[in-house]
């Protein structure tokens, strides 16, 4: 059974149709990467599935359960967990902070105990690990604002793994950060559960190209090519909306 089902999908924004029908699957440890061109509806697609934006129709299956109408929260819960595209992190807690809070959010335990997580062996050893995962131990307790944004990205999805997902949604995961970093995202990438099922959004070709196993590009709100990266610069179609000249470029005519 698929970890995450989605059949059908669709919203309207007045009289712009955004998401057409869109129906995917994701099973455990896939690798899927969703690119488009600027408007294609990614980010509200992404929106539909994790409950921020509501559809006009078709459903969301979470691990077999209908989460068409649960709140955002509910589905967090259910381990449906997206990263965002704009970094939301507090400038004046550090990385250990960050995690720490997470998890405390995500065992349900009281936020009035946050200040004393530090007596709490369970999660000093799980924030430790997490963080070291993402190269972050060395500025666990620094503060956000003072460490490069290429961390903070890192930190970003550091994050949600404190959520513990089943599936992972990440939205442009390497927007902004300067290309000496991308290798730093890149690893940590690597790095996440075999097990994990991972939808990712990025514009960045080449890095979707070595992520992906599958790719799936909407265009007009509609999937228009779902296969392998190998086939998918060398789909008409797909040229004709969005790769052209990168596909050119790159010698695939
Ligand atoms: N809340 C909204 N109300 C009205 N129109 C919206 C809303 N959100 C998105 N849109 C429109 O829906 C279309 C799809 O937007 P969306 O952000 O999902 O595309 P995208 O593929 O993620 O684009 P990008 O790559 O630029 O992030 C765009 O034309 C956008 O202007």
């Amino acid at each position: 059974m698929s970890l995450l089902d989605v059949r059908q999908l669709r919203k309207r924004f007045g009289g712009l149709v955004v998401t057409r029908d869109v129906s995917i699957t994701l099973g455990k440890g896939d690798r899927v990467a969703l690119i488009g061109p600027n408007g294609a509806g990614k980010t509200t697609f992404v929106n539909l599935v994790t409950g921020h934006v509501r559809p006009d129709g078709g459903t969301v299956l979470l691990d077999g359960k209908d989460v068409t109408r649960a709140s955002p929260t509910a589905r967090v819960r259910a381990g449906l967990v997206r990263s965002f595209q704009v970094t939301r992190l507090f400038s004046e807690m550090t990385p250990e902070e960050h995690i720490a809070l997470a998890m405390l959010q995500r065992l349900g335990r009281s936020r009035r105990i946050f200040a004393d997580f530090r007596s709490m062996p369970d999660v000093v050893d799980e924030a430790d690990r997490i963080l070291s995962l993402f190269n972050l131990s060395g500025i666990a307790r620094v503060p956000v604002g003072a460490i490069a944004y290429g961390q903070q990205r890192l930190l970003e999805v550091a994050l949600v793994m404190a959520l513990k997902p089943k599936v992972l949604l990440l939205d442009e995961p390497a927007a902004g950060v300067p290309s000496a970093d991308i290798a730093l995202i890149e690893r940590a990438l690597a790095q996440l559960p075999a097990d994990l099922a991972v939808l990712m959004i990025d514009h960045d070709m080449d890095f979707v190209f070595r992520f992906a196993r599958k790719v799936i590009v909407l265009a007009a709100g509609g999937v228009i090519f779902d296969g392998t990266p190998q086939a998918v610069a060398a789909d008409a179609r797909v040229r004709q909306a969005y790769l052209g000249s990168y596909a050119d470029d790159r010698g695939t005519a």
